[in-house]
């Protein structure tokens, strides 16, 4: 029987294409933030989970933030809570609390783990609270005490320097800890961005449930800059959960981070799309 050539010459030229988006991110810190939005089956959660193992296997240092807040909101319903948001923040009473450190650091955090080791990835979950990751204080939300809901302190990054050096994946829950160890609940976009700016990433990458941040007439707003994005918040362009996506993003590459990127975490392999392709997809923030 004739040998079938034709697939290994198509993985030849893939492999060819990649090469040099795969030399300018080697070695380099890639923070990617994976919303509860586009973790909502396990062929999502694997899709995700192929793409990472694939960035760290070709020598990129991806670092994972995740979210979690449909899970939490749908464990509170289960409880009889309802959730409540002020500007993209969650009320976190003691018992709300108590679910967000459950599911954050516990069956969310895990999932992705077991996702990423699935793939061949070694991944480790952490919460804020281990290696003395996150120290956080109250956030106050538009003046007002909305509960434990925190902000962040101080980043002590050697926890995922190690990791990284080790050849592990870390995979971040935004859990942080106050000054007597108790726990805050910190919004992960708002982990995501503080993060890739502690590790002077080269990019910080979000993945959520649109296809990027979008007009009044939903069309994908593919660059971004300072001035526009507070002019879109306060017209109401952007708001609810994009709000903290889109700030800490800002914030995240006026600190030194040389892009931060909001693409659709549903799409197959929407990282490697962000990444192996110049114009990229989704919505470019740049400071
Ligand atoms: N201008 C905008 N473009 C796209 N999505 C927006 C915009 N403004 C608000 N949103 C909302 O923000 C949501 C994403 O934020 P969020 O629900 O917190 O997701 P995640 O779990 O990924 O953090 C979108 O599903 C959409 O409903
Ligand atoms: C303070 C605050 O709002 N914390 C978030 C943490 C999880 C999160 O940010 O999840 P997503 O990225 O999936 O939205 C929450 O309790 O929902």
């Amino acid at each position: 029987m004739p040998i079938d050539h034709s697939n290994a010459q198509n993985i030849a030229q893939v492999l060819t294409e990649a090469l040099p988006y795969i030399r300018r991110f080697a070695g380099k810190t890639i923070v990617v933030k994976y919303g509860g939005n586009a973790m909502k089956d396990d062929s999502m959660i694997a899709s995700f989970a192929r793409d990472i193992a694939l960035m760290k296997l070709v020598g990129m240092n991806p670092v994972v933030v995740h979210g979690g807040g449909p899970q939490i909101g749908a464990h509170l319903e289960k409880l009889g809570k309802k959730s409540e948001f002020i500007e993209g923040m969650r009320v976190t009473d003691e018992e709300t609390m108590d679910v967000v450190e459950m599911m954050l650091g516990g069956l969310v955090n895990k999932a992705v783990v077991a996702a990423l080791n699935q793939q061949g990835g070694r991944a480790v979950g952490l919460t804020g609270k281990d290696g003395g990751l996150i120290r956080a204080k109250k956030m106050l939300v538009g003046g007002k005490d909305i509960g434990q809901v925190g902000e962040i302190e101080k980043i002590d990054p050697r926890v995922i320097t190690h990791l990284e050096a080790g050849g592990f994946i870390p995979v971040i829950a935004p859990v942080g800890a106050g000054e007597n160890g108790e726990a805050f609940n910190i919004n992960a976009d708002v982990a995501a961005g503080k993060i890739a700016a502690v590790l002077q990433a080269e990019k910080v990458i979000f993945l959520t449930n649109a296809p990027g941040v979008l007009d009044k007439d939903n069309k994908i707003l593919t660059g971004l800059t300072v001035p526009q994005v507070e002019g879109l918040i306060s017209d109401g362009t952007i708001y609810g959960g994009m709000v903290p996506k889109v700030r800490y993003a800002l914030d995240a590459v006026n600190s030194g981070v040389k892009s931060a990127h909001i693409i659709d975490g549903r799409v197959d392999h929407s990282v490697l799309l962000e990444l192996f392709t110049d114009a990229g997809i989704g919505t470019l923030i740049r400071g």
